[in-house]
């Protein structure tokens, strides 16, 4: 298969290429960008000198009509809504990083992003690609809504909870910590090195794009559901998410039952790694597409505690997109995936 990336400048871009250089099915055929067309791959990345012989392109389809089988877009929000369009009358199915396919309410979009909604009808064909919840449709799908990272982290530890409904919807708190490499490699003010050494904040307290994506999930598998808390921070570390999340039980259950029932539904699934014997800290999946989980039952307070770690660039991104081209084009999902964690 032929790839193309697009924002192939960007930390996701760079990422899809680490994955898809050592892919055994895939070739990168090019790699695109608005600001450094022209130029050598390693002008932009100087770690992928002699490995990546390619040159910058531009972002027009025409550059990438027939010469791609699949196109990676790793583009903010706002700008994959304009290059899908011209994507989709290719032959190439499509796979977006970003958050405009994801929502398929307009008005909820343009409430939480600020911006106008993509196109209804493409954001209605468009799949949302949380592979291990929707791989029968990501078989079919032409064009792919890859997940948002925290929202990632978030859902897969919460899915068993809330499709069981062994827990009260509204009392679920989800508090998620991430590394700066989730505000992309842009330069700004909150990512400089003064400002988030040494620091710990929270950002978007209420207002996180992630919100109505995650509340949009929980309602597919649970029914109508409350608004959800979810809160933001920002930790000094390169990659890694933690989401620590808490539910109050809606059923008498205990440690051992939560933990069968998270082995009943993920045991079958490669990327989720059940952490039963110890807490799951995020260099324990550092540069691999795993998630870990792991839970607490606390009888005093009849509370769960799940604890999900990502790689926000691999899970949480561009290793969940090849994840999905890999279902997409009928591959085994573990196909040029199966990294180990970076450790130490
Ligand atoms: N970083 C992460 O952990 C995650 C990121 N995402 C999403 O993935 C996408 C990429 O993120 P990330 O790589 O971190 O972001 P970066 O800021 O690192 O890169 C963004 C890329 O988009 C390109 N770009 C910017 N403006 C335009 C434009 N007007 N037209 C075409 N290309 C443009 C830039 O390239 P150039 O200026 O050279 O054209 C750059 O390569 C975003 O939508 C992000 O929200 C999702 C989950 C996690
Ligand atoms: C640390 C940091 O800034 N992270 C980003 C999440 C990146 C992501 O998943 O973005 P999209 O949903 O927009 O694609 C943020 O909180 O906005």
């Amino acid at each position: 298969m032929k790839a193309a990336i697009i924002g192939a400048t960007g930390y996701g871009g760079a990422e899809l290429i680490r994955i898809l250089h050592q892919h055994p099915e895939v070739q990168i055929a090019s790699i695109h960008s608005t600001s450094r067309q022209g130029n050598p791959a390693y002008a932009s990345y100087p770690h992928l000198q002699d490995v990546l012989c390619l040159d910058f392109d531009d972002i027009a389809t025409e550059h990438i009509m027939g010469t791609a089988d699949v196109v990676f877009t790793a583009t903010p929000s706002g700008v994959s809504s304009k290059l899908i369009p011209g994507l989709m009358k290719t032959d190439a199915k499509v796979i977006d990083l970003s958050g405009d396919f994801r929502i398929k309410n307009p008005e909820s979009y343009e409430m939480w992003y600020k911006k106008p909604a993509s196109d209804p009808q493409l954001v209605n064909d468009a799949v949302y690609g949380l592979s291990e919840w929707y791989q029968a449709d990501i078989q079919q799908a032409r064009l792919v809504a890859n997940p948002g990272c925290y929202a990632t982290a978030a859902l897969l530890g919460l899915a068993p909870l809330i499709q069981k409904g062994w827990v009260d919807p509204a009392s679920v708190i989800i508090d998620a910590k991430s590394g700066v490499s989730g505000a992309g490699r842009t330069q700004s003010a909150v990512a400089h090195f003064p400002e988030m050494n040494d620091n710990f904040k929270i950002y978007k307290v209420n207002q996180h794009q992630h919100i109505p994506e995650i509340e949009q999930v929980l309602s597919r598998w649970g029914g109508q559901m409350p608004p959800i808390t979810f809160s933001t921070h920002l930790v000094p570390m390169t990659r890694g998410i933690m989401a620590t999340i808490y539910a109050n039980v809606a059923k008498e259950t205990s440690l051992k039952q939560l933990y069968e029932l998270y082995h009943q539904v993920y045991d079958n699934n490669y990327f989720v790694r059940l952490r039963e014997h110890n807490f799951p800290g995020t260099k324990e999946v550092y540069g691999s597409n795993f998630c870990d989980i792991a839970l607490a039952f606390d009888e005093r307070t009849n509370r769960i505690t799940i604890v999900s770690v990502i790689d926000n660039i691999m899970k949480g991104a561009s290793g969940q997109a090849v994840q999905n081209m890999n279902i997409m084009f009928g591959l085994c999902e573990k196909t040029g995936l199966e990294f180990l964690p970076v450790y130490p």
